[in-house]
């Protein structure tokens, strides 16, 4: 925010008002961040999620003060982004560059440590972030996923009250992000913020209490996981089908799964679908659950190639 006020304590970990971002080049003039406005309170995970182009990377930079806004405000922690990065109030986990390929992990936290007047001891920030076992390494000879852990490793060390992470767990196995989220929550049970960008609906949905949907440089959905799948008109009927027994085709209904013991069907007429299941077939222990998370996340992007 354009303001020389002293910084709030309680004011909220972000807040962006009308953020508009526009990039002129040659040819074209991108408007890459449309008029956003967003606050996230201290506390908790919030997840910014949406297609390739969204404007997820665009609005980040802003919060942490690598870019300025075209018009509007950002403000971090009640303080301009900048001044926030640099009193240590804001930590980030970038997907790429930031590691010197040569020095050992160790090394690598124990030199940016030497930049702060006033750290996280390095023992200290290296097990919180899950990357003592390899701190012996070379970042050369590290996977993806423990680079990322350094890279969260150094975010830790200014003690930060937020933490912004772009894409943080693209490339990682299952169980590398597993890991990368379980040292995460340590985090945010100590109050840390975390505001995290992703395609991955699944992993905004594992790990967020709140997703904010970009698409074209807007904010087309804020709101938690259930309300995100209340915004889809599909409900899935779920239940018990005898074994053996052939499947007939149901009016409306489409087969979205089927496992050994269950059938699941997706259909926008639950009420109906059911009724008929139960008096007219060997259908038994029905489910009807609101349905289709991806359904709903598809219908409010234009595209949806990053339904993953
Ligand atoms: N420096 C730049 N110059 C010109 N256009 C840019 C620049 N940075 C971003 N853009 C454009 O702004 C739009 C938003 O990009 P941004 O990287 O913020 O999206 P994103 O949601 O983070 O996408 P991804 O998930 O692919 O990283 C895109 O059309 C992109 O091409």
């Amino acid at each position: 925010m354009n303001t020389t006020h002293p910084p709030q304590p309680h004011s909220p970990a972000i807040q962006v008002q009308d953020a508009v971002k526009t990039f002129r080049t040659r040819s074209e003039t991108v408007r890459a961040v449309q008029g956003v406005s967003l606050e996230v309170p201290r506390g908790g995970v919030v997840a910014l999620l949406g297609p390739n182009g969204a404007g997820k990377t665009t609005l980040l930079d802003m919060v942490l003060g690598m870019s300025e806004p075209t018009s509007g405000a950002v403000s971090v922690c009640g303080e301009r982004p900048r001044a926030a990065v640099a009193h240590g109030k804001v930590g980030a986990v970038q997907q790429v560059g930031g590691l010197l390929a040569d020095l050992s992990v160790r090394e690598t936290v124990t030199m940016i440590a030497s930049l702060y007047p006033d750290h996280l001891p390095v023992d200290e920030a290296l097990e919180r972030a899950g990357a003592a076992s390899f701190a012996r390494r070379k970042v050369a000879k590290c996977s993806g996923g423990q680079q990322q852990r350094v890279r969260f490793a150094l975010a830790l060390l200014p003690r930060p009250e937020l933490l912004v992470l772009d894409e943080p767990t693209a490339g990682m196995d299952v169980q590398s992000r597993t890991e990368f989220w379980d040292a995460m929550r340590a985090e945010t049970e100590r109050g840390l913020t975390v505001v995290f960008a992703t395609h991955y609906l699944q992993e905004a949905e594992d790990v967020a209490e709140r997703i904010v949907l970009m698409d074209a440089g807007r904010v087309t959905f804020d709101g938690s996981v259930d309300e995100l799948r209340s915004t889809s008109r599909h409900h899935t009927v779920s239940f018990v089908w005898p074994a053996g027994e052939p499947l007939p085709e149901f009016a409306g209904a489409t087969v979205s799964r089927r496992s050994e013991s269950r059938v699941h069907l997706r259909t926008e007429d639950a009420d109906a679908l059911a009724r008929e299941l139960l008096t007219r077939t060997p259908a038994s222990a029905l489910e009807i659950s609101r349905g289709g998370l991806d359904e709903a996340f598809a219908a409010l992007v234009r595209h949806d190639d990053a339904a993953a």
